[in-house]
């Protein structure tokens, strides 16, 4: 059987490649340049093999030279150049890399790695330009050569002039249209920004003839426009450079040159890995929370650079959500990029690196809340909310990475603790780590709920956000010790007077019955309590659900009418009991009216609605008069 080749139809297979696969136009000055400094990079590696060749860095460079009159766009460099079968086999040929080739020939070195592999990125100047030229004159060749294509009806070449080694690219920029406007690909202050956005580690200068504004000599109130070239690009980029090197001047410059955040950042990170994925990463933590960090609008990642192009401005699977606050970027030699270089291949190498960046973010906070306490409960107090549904998130699957690093307000040192800090205090006696939840720490403080605990000497953690408790459910215990809420049912303390109180609830049975007729289904049941010692009255929860919960799970939108189960607890050594006691016997009308105003006093002390605020004062004056 006789093999057939595909054939391809390449006119529209370029018109395809061209339009599909970019989703942005001004990439095209990305590939454009990169393929300069790809070029340039190639002397370089046949200087460290030809003696002959001497590479002195500063004699080379890309230029950019746009012309709006004639409405063209010139790229020119000083690099390796090509001879007429390099134009023909290059640029004649869709996906044909001679960078590729030339990387497989040449060990990359000292990090002067080729950028280009798929062999497409020169033909996405089409999506800008009618026509392209390409006149080169090739290292050790005395020839130059013009290519040139509309990009649909092939390309032409002949011979033309050229006195030094290089390339020089001349796009004719396409008409404008309604919705698209080329011209702004001919404009100083556009290509500055495109520039620094994708190629600002290009190591060659990128220059461009920039205008500037002068007074006029002699005059106070005349400019003139003048023409000066500039260098556009940083160069060299900062994560490349020894840590040693670098003071952290260099890094807040690097924050805000990069536009990461206009804070101060509390914290940065410089990471270098030569293993089986290399990488470099510098990443900040930074001081104050984004004004959009909580809103819908925020995305998070890092920006993610391939060899120092830019490739992605956020690229979000470098970060678990609960380090979204973390801002920087990554550049990778490593990465299987697509031939966008838009959005990755695959992500193995990706991942590897997510999975660095998450431990080694981790353990820097770890470091930060050993060694400057006040900077990290700093960090804390923006951040922390975010730590706490990392450890809920995903039922749980991280909490290990985060326990360690949460901290909660204590009703003994009246600051934020760790839960190492309290578990290493707690007394032999102690079963739980305790908390109470209320709206601040000042309600809290008043919690009836508290007594017990607090006599005992027992630390109380304090939650005031609403996703504490749902957290610490999560996190279920810490070095083995469970969570215990103040306002639950049975609270593991041993008390003397509980066999007394045990026998009073008995005794009382009747009365505790009568009272929980009068409020149905509002509360679970009606009972003595061992928790109150001054105050009279307070509502305990039996089972899961905690008030705190029932409050946050209400008030969101998919609200599915979860219930805490409510117990009303009544202090036997308040005066109070003994008015429900006598009013049980001799007036069961007063006792229901007693019986609400309690169960109401009790709902406003937790914060929750009362259901008829209008019969609460009027059982409020029944009692007056
Ligand atoms: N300015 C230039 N100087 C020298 N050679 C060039 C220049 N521009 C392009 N080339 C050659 O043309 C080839 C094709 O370029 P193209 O941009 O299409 O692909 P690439 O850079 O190899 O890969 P990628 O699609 O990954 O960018 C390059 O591999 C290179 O050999």
């Amino acid at each position: 059987m006789i093999k057939q080749e595909f054939k391809a139809e390449s006119k529209r297979l370029l018109e395809m490649m061209i339009n599909s696969i970019y989703s942005q136009k001004e990439i095209f000055l990305r590939e454009v340049i990169s393929n300069s400094s790809d070029a340039i990079d190639k002397i370089y590696y046949k200087a460290l093999t030809d003696d002959s060749l001497r590479f002195d860095k500063d004699s080379y460079y890309i230029k950019v030279e746009p012309d709006k009159e004639n409405r063209t766009l010139k790229i020119i460099d000083t690099g390796i150049g090509m001879t007429k079968e390099e134009l023909e086999h290059n640029l004649g040929t869709i996906a044909k890399s001679g960078s590729l080739a030339f990387k497989k020939e040449n060990d990359s070195k000292d990090g002067h790695d080729i950028i280009g592999q798929f062999g497409v990125g020169f033909y996405s100047a089409f999506m800008v330009a009618d026509t392209v030229t390409v006149s080169s004159k090739a290292l050790g060749s005395d020839e130059a050569y013009k290519w040139e294509s509309n990009g649909t009806d092939g390309y032409t070449m002949e011979p033309s002039e050229k006195d030094s080694v290089g390339t020089e690219i001349t796009l004719i920029m396409k008409e404008n249209t309604e919705d698209e406007n080329f011209d702004e690909f001919l404009e100083e202050y556009r290509l500055k920004a495109i520039i620094k956005k994708y190629s600002d580690f290009i190591r060659y200068p990128i220059k461009m003839d920039v205008t500037s504004r002068r007074p006029i000599e002699g005059s106070d109130n005349e400019f003139e426009e003048y023409q000066e070239e500039q260098v556009l690009n940083s160069m060299v980029p900062i994560w490349r450079k020894n840590k040693n090197e670098l003071t952290p001047e260099d890094y807040e410059n690097f924050y805000n040159e990069k536009h990461y955040g206009f804070d101060k950042p509390i914290k940065h990170i410089h990471i270098s890995v030569d293993g089986t994925v290399r990488y470099n990463a510098i990443l900040f933590i930074p001081e104050k929370i984004p004004f959009d960090y909580y809103s819908k609008e925020f995305e998070k990642g890092l920006e993610l650079y391939s060899s120092g192009v830019l490739i992605m401005d956020k690229c979000p699977d470098l970060l678990p959500d609960y380090f979204s606050f973390v801002k920087g970027m990554v550049d990778s030699e490593d990465l299987s990029l697509n031939i966008s270089r838009e959005i990755l291949q695959q992500d193995k190498q990706l991942k590897f690196i997510a999975k660095n960046i998450k431990n080694k973010i981790k353990r820097e906070l770890e470091s930060l809340l050993k060694g400057d306490r006040d900077k990290y409960e700093e960090f804390y107090q923006s951040f922390g909310r975010q730590l706490k549904f990392g450890v809920y998130n995903d039922f749980g699957q991280d909490k290990d990475v985060l326990k360690d690093l949460l901290m909660f307000y204590s009703s003994k040192e009246k600051k934020l603790v760790t839960l190492d800090e309290y578990v290493s205090r707690m007394s032999e006696d102690q079963k739980y780590i305790y908390y109470a939840t209320g709206e601040t720490n000042d309600r809290i403080e008043k919690l009836p709920q508290t007594e017990l605990v607090s006599e005992k000497g027992f630390e109380i953690l304090y939650f005031t956000d609403d996703i504490d408790e749902f957290a610490i459910k999560m996190l279920m215990n810490y070095q083995e010790k469970e969570f215990k809420s103040v306002s639950s049912s049975d609270l593991g303390i041993d008390e003397d007077s509980e066999s007394n109180t045990d026998t009073q609830q008995q005794e009382n049975k009747e009365l505790f019955d009568y009272m929980k007729d009068v409020l149905s289904d509002k509360v679970k049941e009606v009972k003595l309590s061992k928790r109150l010692k001054t105050h009279p009255v307070c509502l305990s929860t039996d089972g899961e659900v905690s008030i705190e919960m029932e409050k946050v799970l209400n008030a969101m939108p998919n609200n599915q009418n979860v219930k805490a189960d409510k117990v009303l607890e009544i202090n036997p050594n308040h005066e109070v009991f003994q008015t429900l006691k006598a009013s049980f016997e001799n007036d069961k009308e007063k006792l229901s009216l007693y019986t609400n105003l309690l169960y109401n006093q009790a709902l406003l002390i937790e914060g929750l609605p009362i259901q008829d605020p209008v019969e609460f004062t009027n059982d409020i004056c029944k009692v007056m008069v």
